[in-house]
């Protein structure tokens, strides 16, 4: 274990300091398809593949075995999820203004793949966080990838959701080779719209480095937590959830910041067995630790704090926020979403959800009765950019 007092100075697992390594995996199964992306999960994973894809055969004999208390565990979640994005989805927009209506009309993306990463640990929690959002968007074609199990199945609760969300296919290879595939197309692999998902730094890499070609979600790298407690907070729910999103791995930095010096160390006390990259950092007032929270721009930043709902205000920056008697551990199987960004970038944007995969068209229309002055507006500004035939397509209707 290594608890460091203070704070993180700057993401040790910068995914930018893998970008040329991952650039030459991206190359070279971009050159050589799907011959690449067997030799690379040989080479990574240790395992042996004859296909890319799960055939309908291997689906079947990859599934058996799977216990009916977690398909039972992954059906509640879906139907929760389901009601959940049904109710956030965007509804279509119409609105009337000086004479013109004004819309957005929203479309699904054609085709996504969907990372799920499988590397250390198999995590059908996030196909879910994935899958579901998508499919309530009408996503045309689903595809779902993730890294193959020592004998060379997907993980078959990651089989079971991709069921349940109708994945066209699923792909037994992870990191950045399959980005790179699904990116740029392979002999098996269909080359898609968007990429969602997280992962290790390779594969949030390899998102990086394909997007110019291909929409991206983000940055969700390796699991982060903060948590701001004050002298109200329990220590062990406060070490537990901090050991609970170490469960991710090293690369995870795990951050307490406090106004109690007491709290501080009956944490560490309680910590100081388990395999983690931890923090602790003792302020001096609440509004520090949410300022330093707000620099840190974490993934989870979970509040043990009293009357957490006080301060939701003064939070800018987050992927998602737990408070209350809710920890972090159970936006992660329960969401609105724990498919989060990671390395500060939840300073630009947020949780996965709906509207990864939906497109507003903007629409105008009936603009005969167009206001004089919004019609002479435009036609002064086309005519300041010096475009001519743009102010006069846009006046000549209403000579
Ligand atoms: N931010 C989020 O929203 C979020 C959500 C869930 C999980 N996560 C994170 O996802 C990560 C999952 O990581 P993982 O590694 O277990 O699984 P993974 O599926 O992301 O990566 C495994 C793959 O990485 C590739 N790889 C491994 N070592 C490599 C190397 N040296 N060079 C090139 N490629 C290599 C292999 O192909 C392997 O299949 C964890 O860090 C977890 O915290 C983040
Ligand atoms: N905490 C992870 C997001 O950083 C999500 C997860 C899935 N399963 C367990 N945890
Ligand atoms: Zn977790």
């Amino acid at each position: 274990m290594t608890v460091v007092h203070g704070i993180p100075k700057q993401s040790q697992y910068d995914v930018s300091s893998v970008l040329s390594y991952v650039r030459q995996i991206v190359d070279d199964v971009r050159r050589r398809g799907d011959t690449a992306l067997i030799e690379y999960t040989k080479k990574f994973d240790g395992v042996d593949i004859d296909s890319v894809e799960l055939g309908s055969d291997a689906k079947i004999k990859c599934l058996e075995g799977l216990d009916n208390e977690v398909k039972n565990a992954i059906d509640t979640v879906y139907e929760l999820l389901t009601k959940f994005y049904e109710e956030f989805k965007p509804r279509d927009f119409q609105v009337e203004l000086g004479g013109v209506k004004l819309g957005i009309m929203w479309k699904p993306i054609g085709s996504v793949g969907i990372y799920v990463p499988g590397g250390r640990k198999p995590y059908p929690s996030t196909l879910l966080m994935a899958g579901v959002p998508a499919q309530v968007a009408k996503v045309h074609r689903i595809y779902v990838a993730s890294p193959p199990n020592k004998i060379g199945c997907v993980d078959p609760a990651i089989i079971y959701v991709s069921q349940l969300i109708n994945a066209q296919s699923i792909y037994r290879v992870g990191g950045a080779q399959i980005i790179a595939a699904m990116a740029y197309g392979t002999e098996t692999v269909k080359k898609v719209d968007k990429i969602v998902g997280p992962g290790n730094i390779y594969v949030q890499a390899a998102k990086i480095i394909v997007r110019d070609v291909v929409g991206i979600d983000g940055v969700e790298g390796p699991t982060e937590l903060v948590i701001i407690a004050d002298e109200s907070a329990d220590p062990n729910q406060v070490a537990l959830d901090m050991m609970a999103q170490s469960e991710h791995g090293l690369e995870s930095p795990i951050v307490l910041i406090t106004t109690s010096q007491k709290l501080a160390l009956a944490v560490e006390n309680l910590i100081k067995d388990s395999k983690g990259t931890f923090y602790i950092h003792v302020v001096e007032s609440l509004e520090e630790a949410l300022a330093i929270a707000n620099e840190l721009a974490p993934e989870h930043l979970s509040l043990h704090i009293n009357e957490a709902y006080k301060v939701l205000s003064s939070i800018d920056n987050a992927g998602a926020i737990s408070a209350g008697t809710s920890p972090p551990a159970l936006i992660d199987y329960i969401g609105p979403n724990h498919i989060l960004p990671t390395n500060r970038w939840s300073r630009v944007r947020g949780a996965l959800t709906v509207y990864d995969f939906l497109k507003p068209i903007a629409i105008l229309f009936d603009d005969k009765n167009i206001d004089k002055k919004i019609l002479r507006a435009a036609e002064t500004l086309a005519r300041y950019e010096g475009f001519d035939f743009h102010a006069k397509s846009i006046v000549m209707r209403h000579v």
